[in-house]
């Protein structure tokens, strides 16, 4: 982790103007992604993975807008925004226009994958037509050239008889094949970068593992590096090699992979961690995170986990904790947004629990199952999926 990153990004910030206030979806994120690496932005639905996937490619659209932060790609600033003299967010003189980033970056420098394949591929075009078009626009191949490097590429994302996959339509291929059709769309013109938006999430577990099995193999032989978007652990666990968890637009932990699990730092890491199935629980004993994930348009105030956190002392509610370095990962930095680190001088451990914990004493989450995270009657479950 010595040479210059991929992909650098600082501050991130992007907000949606709606009627109902301002949303914060995406508050100030930084992380790195380096040369060959797999990526995590895992969390919650709601945490911001899509819009800030969306914001590193420039396709945050109205009345969503990137009201702050840099990012640039291979040394070079390609968006960038600062306040202009009457306040409001601009782009900065430096950074790539719309056009530039559609004509330079996206497709050929940076591609993304979605997770329904239908969206991106159109149902009255043969599979094979669609892949081809696409390598004749953005790499200037004839049409027989590209045909040849389409069956080429179908062959190439594990697709069985290529020749004649390459004549059908969408709906004649399953839902896993659609899925490495668009792996192919992504990887034909060989960009460097590809966001990979919860590719694998409607598949059922075996084609999952397929797909996953797939991108590991393709990244390995091709060294493109990945940003995987998932709100699975246990798929980061699998492919990534550094994970970056959200909660609520702002990344609460950051680490290599091994020690996001080893050495987990935040709680809500920690809740992610307990509601991953495992082979030695059964349903019932699974500790899911109670209570949904507040509105991204007011968030908490102090640290956005506490009203949700085992953890949370009256000091969580005043202190809003930016993401600190608090351990060291073989020379690499781990970062965690939580005060009770000794990195954060704010006297937590002298600070009362937020609510009085029965029987004197917070108890480990494994001893009152389903209640540590919905004792907090300031939680609302009213709406949303809080389910995950
Ligand atoms: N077009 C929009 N207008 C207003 N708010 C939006 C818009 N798109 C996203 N948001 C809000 O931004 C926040 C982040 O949404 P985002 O889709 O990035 O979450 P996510 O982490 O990708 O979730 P999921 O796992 O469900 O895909 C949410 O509060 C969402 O409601
Ligand atoms: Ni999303």
């Amino acid at each position: 982790m010595h040479s210059d990153p991929l992909l650098r990004v600082e501050n991130l910030t992007t907000q949606f103007f709606t009627e109902a206030g301002t949303v914060r979806a995406v508050d100030g994120i930084s992380f790195e992604v380096h040369e060959g690496e797999i990526v995590g932005l895992v969390g919650e639905s709601g945490a911001g993975k899509s819009v800030a996937s969306m914001s590193l490619m420039g396709l945050v659209e109205s009345p969503g807008e990137i009201v702050a932060g840099e990012i640039s790609y291979k040394g070079e600033t390609i968006i960038a925004v600062e306040e202009g003299p009457d306040g409001q967010p601009r782009r900065r003189d430096d950074a790539l226009s719309n056009e530039e980033l559609r004509t330079r970056i996206r497709g050929n420098e940076i591609a993304v994958i979605f997770q329904d394949p239908m969206e991106s591929l159109n149902p009255v075009f043969t599979v094979g037509g669609q892949l081809r078009e696409f390598i004749e626009r953005n790499r200037g191949l004839e049409a027989d050239e590209a045909r040849e490097e389409a069956i080429e590429m179908l062959r190439e994302v594990g697709l069985p008889d290529p020749e004649q996959r390459y004549e059908e339509y969408p709906h004649q291929f399953s839902g896993g094949m659609r899925q490495r059709v668009l792996i192919a769309m992504a990887l034909a013109c060989e960009p460097s970068l590809i966001i990979a938006d919860e590719p694998t999430t409607a598949l059922d577990v075996t084609v999952e593992g397929q797909i996953i099995d797939l991108v590991d193999d393709l990244q390995e032989k091709y060294g493109t590096s990945v940003i995987w978007v998932t709100h699975d652990l246990g798929v980061v666990a699998e492919i990534c090699d550094r994970v970056n968890v959200m909660y609520l637009g702002e990344i609460v932990e950051q680490a290599p992979v091994d020690e996001l699990f080893y050495d987990t730092n935040h709680p809500y890491t920690n809740a992610l961690l307990n509601s991953i199935p495992r082979p030695d629980r059964t349903v019932a004993q699974l500790e899911t995170i109670e209570g949904v994930m507040p509105e991204a348009i007011d968030p908490p105030s102090g640290c956005r986990f506490h009203p949700r956190c085992p953890d949370a002392r009256a000091v969580c509610e005043r202190v809003h904790p930016e993401t600190r370095v608090v351990a060291d990962a073989d020379g690499e930095p781990h970062r965690a947004a939580c005060v009770k680190h000794d990195a954060f001088d704010v006297d937590y451990d002298g600070s009362p629990p937020l609510e009085a914990a029965d029987e004197g004493g917070r108890s480990e989450p494994s001893e009152t199952p389903g209640s540590e995270l919905a004792a907090n009657p300031t939680v609302d479950d009213s709406g949303g999926d809080g389910n995950e």
